[in-house]
């Protein structure tokens, strides 16, 4: 049966002002630049551009800037129609980034009272979530309350409903309070969604644990309701693992890297595109590869998110050239 959306994510829009002036210290940038970011909405952007119908849950400023997302990501063909303003006067989140080298950027968040941790139940609804195929969470909407139960009330909805539910492991140091808290979480999430996606030190923040291999991670997880898990290792590519006891891998599309970070949020869309198109799980793995490999090129983590021809020319043009 086909549904009007592909997929809804749900939790956090925000704000990224990226160093415009690059190679150099935070404390040394003096101009930025603004874009539309947050992990969720950033899937949801590259999403959306590839083609897939969109939906958005989240909560935004009732300001200028809350205004802005919700523009943006209306424009760029995802419903907002979900998205609240949040009535109290919390502000959306800002992320500064900070680019020293092509290898070396970080970002700094500003995420206290962040409008997008007070999505609350209220703003759920089971109805808009009955007319997706999947649901994409974020691991950083389970930091707090309110967002905490709206989050886990969209999951228990989805699970009710039979949409697939991704989870994106997403870690965010800066708003949780303690290690066991996190994965106790994390775990509580992963147990239930049908596909996982994150890096290996994000399986060991789930795992409150150190140094455990793909395979023991994978061996845990594989006992609840997962069918397919992906994890990410940077330059060294991904693995993807599914219950039937197949392993997947892909390397990366070398290239000109401006900064490290929206590589995964751009995989992540990329994945997404290609197994909801019910491509083999190699050509999804490609697929988030070539994206994170355009937007790490690129100054923003969502206007760099490639169109689907972008993205089939690249994979086409970098296999000519056998640069991966
Ligand atoms: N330097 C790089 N060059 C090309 N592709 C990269 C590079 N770094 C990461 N990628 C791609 O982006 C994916 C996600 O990157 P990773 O750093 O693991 O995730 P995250 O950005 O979530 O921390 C990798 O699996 C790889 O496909
Ligand atoms: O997720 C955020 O709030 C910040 C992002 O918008 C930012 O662009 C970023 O850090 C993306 O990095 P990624 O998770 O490596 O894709």
């Amino acid at each position: 049966m086909s549904k009007k959306f592909d997929l809804i994510a749900i939790g956090r829009a925000a704000v990224d002002l990226n160093a415009v002036e690059y190679n150099r210290p935070l404390e040394e940038t003096k101009t930025f630049a603004k874009f539309v970011g947050g992990s969720p909405a950033n899937i949801a952007i590259g999403s959306a551009k590839l083609g897939q119908k969109v939906g958005f849950i989240g909560k935004v400023s009732d300001d200028q800037l809350g205004h802005y997302v919700t523009q943006y990501m209306s424009e760029v063909g995802i419903d907002t129609s979900q998205m609240a303003k949040d009535e109290d006067g919390h502000k959306i989140g800002l992320t500064f980034t900070e680019i020293i080298s092509p290898e070396e950027s970080d970002i700094l968040m500003y995420r206290n009272e962040a409008a997008d941790l007070y999505l609350s139940t209220d703003d759920v609804s089971k109805d808009y979530l009955a007319q997706a195929r999947m649901l994409v969470i974020s691991g950083t909407g389970l930091a707090q309350s309110p967002s905490r139960e709206a989050i886990l009330k969209a999951l228990l909805l989805a699970k009710e409903l039979g949409v697939e539910v991704i989870f994106e492991l997403d870690y965010r140091p800066y708003t949780w309070q303690n290690a066991e808290e996190t994965s106790l979480y994390y775990q509580l999430v992963a147990q239930k969604a049908d596909v996982i996606i994150g890096t290996r030190d994000e399986f060991d923040v789930l795992e409150n644990q150190q140094g455990n291999t793909d395979e023991q991670t994978i061996a845990t997880l594989f006992q609840y309701d997962a069918n397919l898990i992906v994890i990410k290792s940077g330059v060294q590519g991904s693995n993807a693992y599914t219950k039937a006891g197949d392993k997947y891998h892909f390397g990366i599309f070398k290239t000109k890297v401006l900064k490290s970070f929206g590589a995964g949020d751009s995989f992540a869309a990329g994945f997404l595109y290609a197994y909801s198109h019910q491509l083999d799980i190699e050509t999804a793995l490609k697929y988030g590869s070539a994206a994170a490999s355009i937007v790490i090129s690129q100054l923003s983590s969502s206007e760099a998110m490639p169109n689907l021809a972008q993205l089939t020319e690249f994979i086409q043009k970098a296999e000519t050239q056998e640069v991966h």
